[in-house]
């Protein structure tokens, strides 16, 4: 990768539109949802922004026009340096390898009839990458990597545990080499007993492969804890965002101040912690 490459942004979102049609108007005077309202954000290697607010408020479209799966109504969507806006299949492809995403619940992003190598395997045969042997190697490297076993390759999804099955989603996530991992609410759906775990794991592997990361949660405690940036979303607008740490001690907007009255105190950093 060339240097100009690590100093400009992976992805930028410049006044980001998304509206939805729904019928609840009727078939002929369907009502429109705004569901993102002007969102900008710049995403630099190896950086991690937390995006966060309550249900509803546009974090998973946010994430989803990142990722190429949603399109924008408005604005533009740049992509290491090129209008994408209007991707076609094969630009939505490479954002594909390039950004991969770990989804809330584990039990549906993966396929329950299909063994944990196949699952890992898999986007390395729908991109075309490498002989049989090498995805054999790559299974094996990539559930090492996420702290399991190699005995897993051979294992059903419901043979696993939630906790388990969260490290196979984060492991087929990996197997393309990403530059960004899209976590979108990676730990809600598990056992509080194994959320930190997740947590840890995930800023483990970004850190030791350079991943940049957006990080999505309705909860600011557990983005606070992985994020370098916090971007605060509320009714498909950001009304907030900086560092961490000035987000977390010294929110400025309303609504921020209410997120992190509401917040359960499980994980209570130091402000020493967050220099
Ligand atoms: N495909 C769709 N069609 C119509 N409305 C949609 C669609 N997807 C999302 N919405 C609406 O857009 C708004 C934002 O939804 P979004 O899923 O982005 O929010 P969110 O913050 O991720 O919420 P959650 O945490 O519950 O997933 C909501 O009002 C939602 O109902």
């Amino acid at each position: 990768m060339s240097n100009e490459t690590q100093t400009s942004p992976i992805i930028e979102l410049q006044d980001i539109k998304v509206i939805f049609k729904t019928r609840t108007g009727g078939l002929f005077h369907p009502n429109k949802v705004t569901a993102v309202n002007g969102v900008s954000l710049t995403l630099m290697p190896g950086q991690t922004i937390g995006l966060v607010g309550e249900s509803g408020c546009g974090k998973s479209t946010t994430a989803n026009v990142l990722c190429g799966l949603q399109l924008a109504t408005e604005g533009k969507v740049i992509f290491k340096e090129h209008d994408v806006t209007k991707r076609t299949a094969k630009e939505r492809m490479e954002i594909g390898r390039v950004v991969s995403v770990v989804f809330q619940d584990p039990a549906t992003a993966l396929n329950a009839r299909m063994k944990v190598v196949d699952q890992l395997i898999d986007p390395l045969v729908v991109h075309s990458l490498g002989s049989k042997q090498e995805h054999m190697e790559r299974a094996m490297e990539l559930i090492r990597m996420v702290g399991l076993p190699t005995s897993a390759l051979d294992a059903l999804p419901g043979q696993l545990s939630g906790g388990q099955r969260q490290r196979v989603a984060i492991a087929r996530a990996l197997s393309l080499k990403p530059d960004v991992i899209i976590a979108d609410e990676p730990t809600s759906a598990l056992d509080v007993s194994v959320r930190a775990q997740i947590l840890n794991l995930l800023t483990d592997l970004k850190k030791e492969l350079g991943l940049a990361m957006i990080f999505i949660s309705h909860d600011i405690q557990t983005v606070r804890y992985v994020s370098d940036e916090i971007v605060v979303m509320n009714g498909g607008e950001i009304v907030e965002r900086g560092s961490a740490k000035d987000v977390f001690f010294n929110p400025q907007h309303p609504y921020t101040k209410k997120l992190l009255a509401a917040a359960p105190s499980l994980l209570h950093p130091t402000e020493e912690e967050c220099a």
